[in-house]
């Protein structure tokens, strides 16, 4: 557990630049990025009202009910995701995918009022991934967790981590040494 909690955003993403020379289509940043919003969904809950009288599992829910919707619990659920709290992109590749429950991972939400931004979060944070792990290295700080389940969140409108998320950024040698000259597509 401890070994998978000490992952290192950084070398995986160069270690999949590095063995492809195909262009670069960041589909592992994707998977990066996805497998973050599994563990740690910037939004844990969200609600809906239902409108009609509704059985749900073994519970007669009335019209007019407010449901919470843990979307943190369902990202963590061992039903859905085995070894829920070890980080492996991985998980999202097409065939690992495959007849997972649809609202096994929901981070923006899902249904008519989901997230309006989802398209451009994405794009957001794996152009922004990807422009800044070109020139610095991200480490962790000299902070005390050794393991996922040390760390101490807390949500308040979004999900965060007690005392905020530490990390030392370094220059990396040069981009050329590091990555080649491969372009994004
Ligand atoms: C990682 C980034 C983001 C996450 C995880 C996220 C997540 C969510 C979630 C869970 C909801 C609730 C939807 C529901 O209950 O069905 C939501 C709603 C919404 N988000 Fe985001 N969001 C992100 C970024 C953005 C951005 C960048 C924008 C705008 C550019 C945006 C605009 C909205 C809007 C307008 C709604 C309300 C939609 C509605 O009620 O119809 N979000 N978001």
């Amino acid at each position: 557990k401890g070994e998978s909690f000490q992952f290192n955003f950084h070398a995986h993403l160069l270690q999949r630049h590095r063995n492809s020379s195909r262009p670069v289509r960041l589909e592992y940043t994707e998977r990066v990025i996805k497998e973050t919003l599994r563990l740690f969904p910037p939004v844990p809950l969200t609600g809906r009202q239902v409108h009609r009288d509704t059985e749900l599992a073994s519970y007669k829910v009335p019209a007019g009910t407010t449901l919470l919707l843990n979307l943190f619990g369902a990202h963590r659920d061992p039903a859905h995701w085995p070894d829920p709290l070890a980080f492996d992109p991985d998980r999202f590749l097409a065939e690992r995918s495959r007849g997972r429950h649809p609202c096994a991972f929901l981070p923006f939400s899902g249904g008519a009022r989901n997230c309006m931004g989802l398209q451009y979060a994405m794009m957001n944070m794996k152009t922004f991934l990807a422009t800044v792990l070109r020139e610095l290295r991200v480490e962790r700080a000299d902070d005390p967790y050794t393991d996922i389940h040390q760390l101490p969140l807390y949500a308040d409108l979004s999900l965060r981590i007690v005392g905020g998320a530490r990390v030392v950024f370094a220059r990396r040698p040069t981009r050329e040494t590091e990555v080649g000259s491969q372009t994004t597509s």
